[in-house]
């Protein structure tokens, strides 16, 4: 037996665990970049830490490309489930250092497959990020108390509710894990979910997953504000990845909420928005401006100069998008958008099929999404938008050292 093919059995491949960066000993790690950044004061090459009290990708200021996957989980067997956990994690944490998976893309045994898929070899770290979390399903599904988490499920986990408009496609909805994978580079991004896909073959599907660029909203309120899919600034008013009270009292679950193992974490709220690109391209600029209550170009609120000034509720119209989605029209609640835009081709009646994934990261469903989207019933911004999927998840607090993935929930 040749000396990688010894290496490859100590590995264990064909499902049993990962060692992290077992590559890099090999000398077949990936290659990190000397010079980099995107243009928007980002570093490329520094690897966004994976360990800490909170997972990354939540207050991380938000890179330019998302993959986002959920999946279902394809087995009874809750000892399997645990250790795909433990196996992605470790693969999650040598990935996002900029490592390969296992043993690597390349020089490993002629007669099986590579533990890593390799398109990512050569590339940077690209700040990516791997954020997951368990939707209501892992829970309970039809009833059936599937992994023995039933008495776990926090009470903020609710299913959401029907909201008026809401056209749901089951196939684009829910899911009981979801991965948010989140770079600078899309193909470090797509390398992540396929690697972890991989990884969890016989435990997990993919039920659905969703390609975004340019983000929707920006974490970094000192750097240039993006523009979603209508041409508008977008994200002017998020909370900050650096503002730690308000992370504190709106973002991240704390132990007094009711569900232990989620102190720490957050709820994340996805939606799939298709945007009628083609009907507000033929409406007017002032209409365009009335519906969000701020000015197109500079991005200041109608009645002020600047991007940043401070809205004044009264000067916008009742049905304004920003009017209703303030906190001030909303028992002071906040949330931290982190959505892209999408565009995924055109929908067979000449009609581009795109819009905004929005993903918003609370505290707590229930006083964070759910009462503004239930504000933004009167919107005017309706008639342009259509909600077609949807997902809540439950993100647990970052892993420490020797950790895994959900560990607070299964020990
Ligand atoms: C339920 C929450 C929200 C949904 C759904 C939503 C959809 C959505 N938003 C835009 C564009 C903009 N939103 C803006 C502000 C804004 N939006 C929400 C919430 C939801 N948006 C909040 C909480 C806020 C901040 C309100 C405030 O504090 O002033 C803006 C203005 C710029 C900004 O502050 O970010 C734009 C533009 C689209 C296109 C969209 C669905 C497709
Ligand atoms: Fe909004």
């Amino acid at each position: 037996m040749d000396a990688r093919m010894s290496r490859r059995r100590m590995l264990g491949f064909g499902g049993a665990s990962l060692v992290v960066g077992a590559a890099a000993g090999a000398g077949i790690d990936r290659v990190v970049a000397k010079s980099g950044g995107d243009g928007g004061g980002s570093d490329v090459t520094s690897p966004i830490p994976f360990h800490g009290a909170h997972q990354a990708g939540i207050a991380t200021p938000v890179q330019d490309r998302l993959h986002f996957a959920a999946f279902d989980v394809v087995t009874g067997d809750r000892a399997k489930l645990v250790r795909m956990l433990k196996d992605w994690t470790a693969a999650a944490a040598a990935m996002t250092a900029g490592k390969p998976v296992g043993a690597g893309a390349v020089g490993g045994p002629e007669v099986s497959p590579p533990d890593d898929t390799g398109e990512a070899l050569g590339l940077p770290p690209s700040r990516l990020t791997l954020t997951v979390g368990f939707g209501p399903t892992l829970f309970e599904k039809d009833g059936k108390d599937r992994f023995g988490l039933k008495a776990k499920r926090p009470a903020a986990l609710v299913d959401l509710p029907h909201f008026p408009g809401d056209n749901l496609d089951p196939a684009r909805s829910d899911g009981d894990i979801v991965v948010q994978a989140c770079a600078d580079d899309p193909q470090v991004a797509v390398h992540a979910i396929r690697n972890l896909a991989r990884i969890g073959f016989g435990v997990v599907s993919v039920r659905w997953s969703q390609l975004g660029f340019g983000k929707t909203s920006s974490t970094t309120p000192d750097a240039q504000t993006p523009r979603n899919m209508f041409g508008f600034k977008d994200g002017t008013r998020n909370v900050a990845g650096t503002e730690t009270d308000a992370l504190d009292k709106h973002i991240w679950a704390g132990r007094p909420d009711g569900a232990e193992w989620m102190a720490g974490g957050s709820y994340l709220v996805a939606r799939r928005i298709r945007m009628h690109i083609e009907t507000w391209d033929r409406t007017s600029l002032g209409e365009q401006e009335d519906v969000f209550g701020r000015d197109k170009n500079v991005g200041a609120p109608i009645g002020q100069r600047r991007e940043h000034d401070a809205v004044d509720l009264a000067k916008l119209k009742p049905t304004a998008h920003v009017r209703l989605a303030h906190p001030d029209s909303n028992g002071g609640t906040r949330i931290l958008r982190r959505g892209y835009s999408f565009t995924d081709g055109s929908d067979g009646l000449g009609r581009l099929d795109a819009g905004l994934f929005f993903i918003a990261f609370q505290r707590d469903p229930r006083t964070g999404f759910i009462r503004v989207q239930n504000n933004l019933a009167t919107d005017a911004m309706n008639e342009y938008v259509q909600h077609v999927g949807s997902g809540v998840y439950a993100c647990p607090p970052g892993v420490q050292e020797g950790g895994y993935w959900g560990e607070t929930l299964f020990t």
